[in-house]
This record gives structure tokens, C-alpha cells and sequence, in this order.
């Protein structure tokens, strides 16, 4: 299975989550290509895709939604899987679990995602509001990485095994083994 980590990210945590996807990806057994969003020409080689992008003033990245836009056509004949990280999912709770689909109503409106990853990202310094922080509970200005790894190694475990499904290829390459 040949697959698509595609991402948008600003200050770079989105990137490392993204590469960290794609070496879960391949360690299960699938081949995996993991660029940003601007730098890819073709989705078509792929059976599946995955897209990703941190958050800023409560939306996906501008390039990220618009990678799915211009690819609509294509994604939507592909499995795809979406995910983001954000400050409002530095604390997993059903509102904010809600808040964060909301900023992705207008991507999935494009296309119908098989799986939606909403993760804690990592809220740098001075670079986050305090107005934004206060709502979610957060002190002024200190660095906070909320980016829980296991969480996003099993998120990527069970997409693989409904891509893998999905797109007719066998449920597992390899079997997937927690460590
Ligand atoms: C200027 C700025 C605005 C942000 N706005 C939001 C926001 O509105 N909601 C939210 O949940 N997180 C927000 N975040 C948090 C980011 O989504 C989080 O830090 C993410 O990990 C950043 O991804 P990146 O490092 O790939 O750019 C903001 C971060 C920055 C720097």
C-alpha cells in the first residue's frame, strides 16, 4: 500500500507528527511518501492519503485546506484520513473534542474522511494570544508541547488497518504490535 502523508505546518511540530506518522506508516508495512502540502504534484500514485495541519486562529492552515480543495476530485475516490494539532486539544474533553471537528466543518464538507485525529500540538512562547490561552486554561507565554505520541502511534495503527481495508489491500501488511 502506497501512501500519502501530506501537511501543513507553520512552526514545525505538524512536520515532526507528520514524519512520525509516515515511519509508523512504513514500519507497518506500508510505502510512504511524507512532504508539505505545497510541494506535492500527484496524488494519484496513492491507494490512501492522510492530511494534516496545525491550527491557527481556530482553521486548518490555509494551504492545507486548500491542498484538499484543488485534489477534492481525487481524495475523494481515496480513503483519506485528516488530523490537526491544537492548543484547544491540549485537554482532551468532549467540548473540545467539538470545537476542534468545527474547525474542520469546511474540509470535510470536501471530502468524507475515514478517521479524524485531533491532537494537543505545541503552543511556542510567546506566539499564542493570551486571549486564546485564557480560553483554554492556559498560563501567559510559556512553552507547552501537548503532542501525546502513543496517542497518535494508535490513531495511526487503526487508520492503517482501514486504509489498508479500504483501499483492497490486505488488512496488514505486517502485524501491528504494540510496544
Ligand atoms: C499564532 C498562533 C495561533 C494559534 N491559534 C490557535 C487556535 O485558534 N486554536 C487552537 O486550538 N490552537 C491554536 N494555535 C496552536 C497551534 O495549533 C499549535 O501550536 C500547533 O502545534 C502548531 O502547529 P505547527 O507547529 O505545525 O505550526 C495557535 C498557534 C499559533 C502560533
Amino acid at each position: 500500500m502506497k501512501v500519502l502523508v501530506a501537511y501543513a505546518s507553520r512552526l514545525g511540530s505538524t512536520a515532526e507528527v507528520a514524519e512520525f506518522m509516515g515511519e509508523e506508516l512504513r514500519r507497518l508495512g506500508a510505502e510512504v511518501d511524507v512532504m508539505p502540502v505545497g510541494e506535492v504534484r500527484r496524488v494519484a500514485p496513492y491507494d490512501a492519503v492522510l492530511v494534516g495541519s496545525g491550527v491557527r486562529h481556530m482553521h486548518w492552515l490555509p494551504e492545507a485546506t486548500e491542498f484538499v480543495r484543488v485534489y477534492q476530485d481525487e481524495l475523494s475516490r481515496k480513503p483519506v484520513a485528516l488530523f490537526l494539532l491544537s492548543m484547544v486539544m491540549s485537554t482532551d474533553t468532549a467540548q473540545h473534542r467539538q470545537e476542534a471537528m468545527r474547525m474542520l466543518e469546511d474540509v470535510r464538507q470536501m471530502v468524507r474522511p475515514v478517521a479524524v485525529g485531533l491532537f494537543g500540538g505545541e503552543v511556542a512562547g510567546r506566539m499564542v494570544p493570551f486571549m486564546s490561552r485564557q480560553q483554554v486554561g492556559l498560563p501567559r507565554s510559556e512553552e507547552h508541547d501537548f503532542r501525546d505520541w502513543e496517542a497518535m502511534r494508535s490513531w495511526v495503527q487503526q487508520v492503517y488497518r482501514q486504509l489498508a481495508r479500504l483501499s483492497g489491500h490486505s488488512a496488514a501488511d505486517k502485524e501491528v504490535k504494540d510496544e
